[in-house]
């Protein structure tokens, strides 16, 4: 699959310490995982989890989902080691936490020749965020919406009013460098019809896809941030409509009562290779 088209839907975390969750990822409709060293690991279980991730990366079954593996902070007692473990895992990525300055990706990206994504969640890191975004081996941003919310000091309210500003200026960051981006987790993950609101609003921002920390809300995110059905069908429209008026010399067509001009065929023609590429995945 060309990799710019990866779909990244549903990004479930799963902590590298626990064999059972590891086990469980191979058979789960997700896009993407993220194997966990970082904060979902206590921290006398940190090495024996790097053990344990790493056997169980060698010994396969993930298929094709984006295997990704969120290391420790360098300046942390376990981040070096577990940079140097990571670059030799059967893995695609390193996401290294709490990234402030493109200077902490180069010194990642002098342990390990593997794409990075980078953690978005302190105010720090928001304000470098094209700075960060601009980093030539960084592939994808996720927002880490626990911490910022814990550097914010902001309470956590339905609508995000007090995260806007942060998960914009990352969204606008990672678009103008083409990068990746995913939106952070919903913690209550027994809480369908929240999560299904924190979908679509991340969706309607822009967003790729969602962090996950449960199998349960694997679905929710899946068809959240999937084209619709009735997308699909007005983009095949929108692109008939717009070349038969085109092969009469006009520059705009209408359908549904509104204009269609070329920019609107772009985003149609980007909509059905989205659909296709998660038609591709379930092959
Ligand atoms: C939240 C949990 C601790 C709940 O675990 P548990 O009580 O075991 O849940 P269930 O009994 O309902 O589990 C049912 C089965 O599903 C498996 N399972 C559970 N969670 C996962 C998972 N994440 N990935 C894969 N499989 C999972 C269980 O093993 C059960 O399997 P089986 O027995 O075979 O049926 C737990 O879900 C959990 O630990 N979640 C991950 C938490 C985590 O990773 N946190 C760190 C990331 S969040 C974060 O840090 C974001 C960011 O940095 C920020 O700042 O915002
Ligand atoms: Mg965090």
């Amino acid at each position: 699959m060309d990799l710019a088209l990866r779909p990244y839907r549903s990004v479930l975390y799963i902590p590298g310490s626990k064999d059972r969750a590891l086990d469980k990822a191979r058979s789960l409709a997700v896009d993407a995982v993220i194997f966990d060293l970082e904060d979902a690991v206590a921290p006398a279980e940190k090495p024996a989890a790097r053990a344990t991730l790493t056997a169980a990366l060698a010994m396969g079954g993930y298929g094709a989902r984006t295997r990704i593996v969120r290391i420790n902070g360098l300046d942390t007692a376990w981040g070096e080691a577990d940079a140097r473990a990571a670059a030799s895992m059967d893995c695609d990525a390193v996401l290294l936490p709490k990234v402030e300055s493109p200077a902490q990706l180069d010194a990642l990206a002098a342990l390990t020749g593997k794409p990075l994504w980078a953690m978005m969640e302190t105010p720090r890191g928001m304000l470098n965020a094209a700075a960060i975004a601009a980093h030539p081996r960084l592939a994808g941003m996720v927002m880490g919406t626990n911490d910022l919310a814990k550097e914010l000091n902001s309470r956590f309210r339905a609508d995000r009013l007090p995260m806007l500003t942060a998960l914009q200026l990352c969204l606008l960051a990672a678009k103008a460098h083409g990068r990746i981006i995913v939106d952070g987790v919903y913690n209550a993950f027994k809480d369908d019809s929240g999560l299904r609101a924190e979908c679509d609003q991340g969706r309607d921002m822009g967003f790729d896809g969602k962090t996950l920390i449960h199998p349960a809300q694997v679905e929710i995110a899946n068809a959240a941030f999937a084209p619709t059905e009735a997308e699909i069908d007005l983009a095949r429209r929108q692109i008939a409509a717009y070349e038969a008026a085109a092969a009469e010399g006009q520059g705009v067509a209408v359908v549904d009562g509104r204009i269609v001009e070329n920019l609107h065929v772009a985003t149609a023609k980007s909509l059905l290779a989205r659909a296709e590429a998660i038609a591709a995945l379930a092959q």
